[in-house]
């Protein structure tokens, strides 16, 4: 089966919208994984973003990503990467489809509330490293067959 990371930012907390995010995913019909709520290392946060770290906002962004908790989460679901893609927005909260979550709820680029898998290969290598394997649990909700033929 299928799995995304998600991690809502530290502004996505401190603005008291873990719930209403977690909701998105989880009335859409995915299936909770793995949570927990930490304060991110320098070098977590410099693994994570290792992508961006010739970009001239790496520093900031890892100064940001380390400045107050967030919440990290694994989703499990058909097809969730690309979905979830589609439920956070675009990158820019400000040329975000209304509806989205950065499209909703924020108007700047380095604050835009959460973070989510590119591909299913990043998602396997972000999951790695943010979860051991026995952080993650593996269930089937009732309602599955309610879902999904
Ligand atoms: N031009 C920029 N200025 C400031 N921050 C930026 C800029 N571009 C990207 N970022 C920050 O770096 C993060 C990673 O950028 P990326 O291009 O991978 O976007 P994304 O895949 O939509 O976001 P994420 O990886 O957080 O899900 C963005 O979410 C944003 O917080």
């Amino acid at each position: 089966m299928e799995r995304t990371f998600l991690a809502i930012k530290p502004d996505g907390v401190q603005r008291k919208l873990v719930g209403e995010i977690i909701r998105r995913f989880e009335t859409k019909g995915f299936t909770l994984v793995g949570l927990k709520f930490l304060k991110v290392s320098r070098e977590l946060a410099e693994q994570h973003y290792d992508v961006h770290k010739e970009r001239p906002f790496f520093g900031s962004l890892v100064e940001f990503i380390t400045s107050a908790p967030v919440v990290a989460m694994v989703w499990e679901g058909d097809g969730v990467v690309a979905a979830a893609r589609k439920i956070i927005g675009a990158t820019n909260p400000l040329t975000a489809e209304p509806g989205t979550i950065r499209g909703d709820f924020g108007i700047n680029i380095g604050r835009n509330l959460i973070h989510g898998s590119d591909a299913q290969e990043t998602a396997q290598r972000e999951i790695a490293l943010w979860f051991k394997d026995e952080e993650l649990v593996n269930w089937q909700p009732h309602l599955t067959s309610w879902l999904r033929e």
